[in-house]
């Protein structure tokens, strides 16, 4: 792992060089067991695999945009919109459908509508921690908290 661009690089043990891209004639199974390779798992040719995800925004007095569909001047704290996503993470406990229950009510994202789903996105399209954070989620799994420009949120990859 590279510590200057937290991005995994690789070493050519042959020609002693090291290189950003992953080798290509890897096989899946060879790609999957490489150090931090979860973060950018590679489709079909190498190309970067897209993933999906739900989630579930808190926004706070230090959001970029701190109004939303349910607020529209949000006032709380960082601190105050941790707290309270940390009371639906306890709620939510792992279950799938609470998640999508609890984002539809609660989340301050437009896609609250639409059970917290975001669809089918790949590297380069969501907030930088938004985007390592989900890549490094299992289907199915919830994250930890995450914070980004927008607010602070739980992720499930469904995708
Ligand atoms: O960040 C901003 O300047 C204002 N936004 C707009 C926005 C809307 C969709 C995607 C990214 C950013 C938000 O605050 C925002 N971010 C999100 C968001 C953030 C991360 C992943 C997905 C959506 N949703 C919203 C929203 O209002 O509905």
């Amino acid at each position: 792992m590279s510590n200057s661009r937290k991005v995994p690089y690789y070493y050519d043990t042959q020609s002693g060089q090291s290189v950003w891209d992953p080798p290509e004639e890897l096989t899946q199974e060879q790609l999957h067991a490489l150090p931090g390779a979860k973060q950018y798992l590679l489709g079909e040719g190498g190309k970067p695999a897209q993933v999906r995800a739900s989630h579930l925004l808190v926004k706070h007095s230090g959001s970029r945009r701190p109004s939303s569909w349910k607020e529209p001047k949000i006032t709380r704290s960082k601190e105050e919109a941790i707290e309270i996503l940390q009371g639906y993470a306890a709620e939510i406990s792992g279950s799938t459908e609470k998640f999508k229950e609890l984002a539809s009510v609660h989340s301050d994202c437009s896609s609250h509508a639409n059970n917290g789903d975001l669809g089918w996105f790949g590297p380069g399209q969501m907030q930088k921690p938004f985007q390592e954070a989900t890549y490094a989620l299992e289907v199915g799994q919830i994250s930890d908290i995450v914070s980004t420009d927008s607010g602070v949120h739980l992720i499930l990859r469904t995708g």
